[in-house]
């Protein structure tokens, strides 16, 4: 018998999203929900189970083996679940969505707060207005700078590999719908580049410092936005525009639009990251814990 699951009647859950990139989130303060990769996947299924792009489980950081050591710095860790199970380093919108939810349910205040990630603590500003702006960290360039390809059906594409803590391979093309359907992953070579697999951004420009984007997520498919991916096209299109603000000494905003809304990065000559845009808490219940269970 499992002492923790045979107790619980009913599972506590909420539903978010940051521009569209949805979530269920678990409240778990303890750390007692046992989440296995097929119960994130029935979790996130959209006909069987609540839907989702992704599950975000609330644990205090001092309850997760993960992130005791930072439990003197963010009270709370964000335990990020792909909606096939996996796990992935980092969630731009999850973290958004993730102190949203702190600050709707009394966990936290309104205003500066931070929040452990397994790519480490984020700083976020939760404002009253509706929009929560995060703190990146600094965006890697691996290379190789040449060679790397993206590659559906007969189109095929060089792409650029920024890595936000998660992997991305970012392709500049000349109109989003060339990447079709987009309900298979599109092929990336040499696979090599990503042992761990890899998120993979199409990239339009709309104007000056404006991009349009469509991503296909690792674990999660083609999804209406994704935080990290906006800011790896970010630094992708600066460094392809010629604009490096460690060189210059100024920061560079871009507006980036995506499937689901728009977010505004910046970057600074530190190589920091900030990312602003809406993140929306909208609905609770309970779930059937034998249904999750069985
Ligand atoms: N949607 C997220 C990214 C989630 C993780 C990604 N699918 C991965 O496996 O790396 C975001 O907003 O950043």
């Amino acid at each position: 018998m499992d002492p923790v699951n045979d107790t619980v009647k009913g599972i506590r859950f909420l539903k978010g999203h940051g521009t569209e990139n949805d979530f269920v989130i678990l409240p778990d303060p303890d750390g007692l929900l046992a989440l296995s990769a097929p119960q994130v996947a029935r979790l996130c299924d959209r006909r069987a189970g609540i839907g989702a792009d992704g599950v975000l489980r609330v644990v205090r950081s001092a309850a997760h083996p993960e992130a005791e050591r930072y439990a003197a710095d963010a009270e709370w860790f964000m335990d990020y679940r792909n909606s096939d199970g996996s796990i992935a380093e980092m969630c731009g919108n999850g973290v958004r969505v993730f102190a949203r939810y702190l600050v709707l349910a009394g966990l936290a205040e309104q205003g500066d707060l931070a929040v452990a990630t397994r790519g480490g603590v984020k700083q976020v500003h939760v404002s009253a207005d509706g929009d929560v702006t995060v703190r990146m960290g600094r965006a890697a360039l691996p290379g190789p700078e040449t060679g790397i390809e993206v590659a559906v059906g007969a189109h095929r594409w060089p792409a650029r590999n920024v890595n936000m803590g998660n992997p991305h391979a970012v392709a500049f093309v000349a109109d989003l719908a060339d990447a079709g359907t987009l309900y298979d992953a599109p092929e990336v070579t040499p696979a090599a580049v990503y042992p761990e697999g890899v998120n993979v951004e199409f990239v339009v420009d709309r104007a000056p410092r404006h991009v349009a984007l469509r991503v296909h997520e690792r674990g999660s498919g083609e999804t209406r936005s994704c935080g990290t991916g906006a800011c790896a096209v970010m630094v992708a299109t600066a460094r392809r525009d010629g604009v490096d603000p460690a060189v210059t000494g100024e920061p560079v905003t871009y507006t980036v639009d995506v499937p689901g809304g728009r977010l505004v990065i910046t970057e600074r000559p530190d190589g920091e990251i900030e990312m602003t845009g809406p993140a929306v808490v909208l609905a609770e219940g309970e779930l059937d814990a034998s249904w999750l269970h069985a």
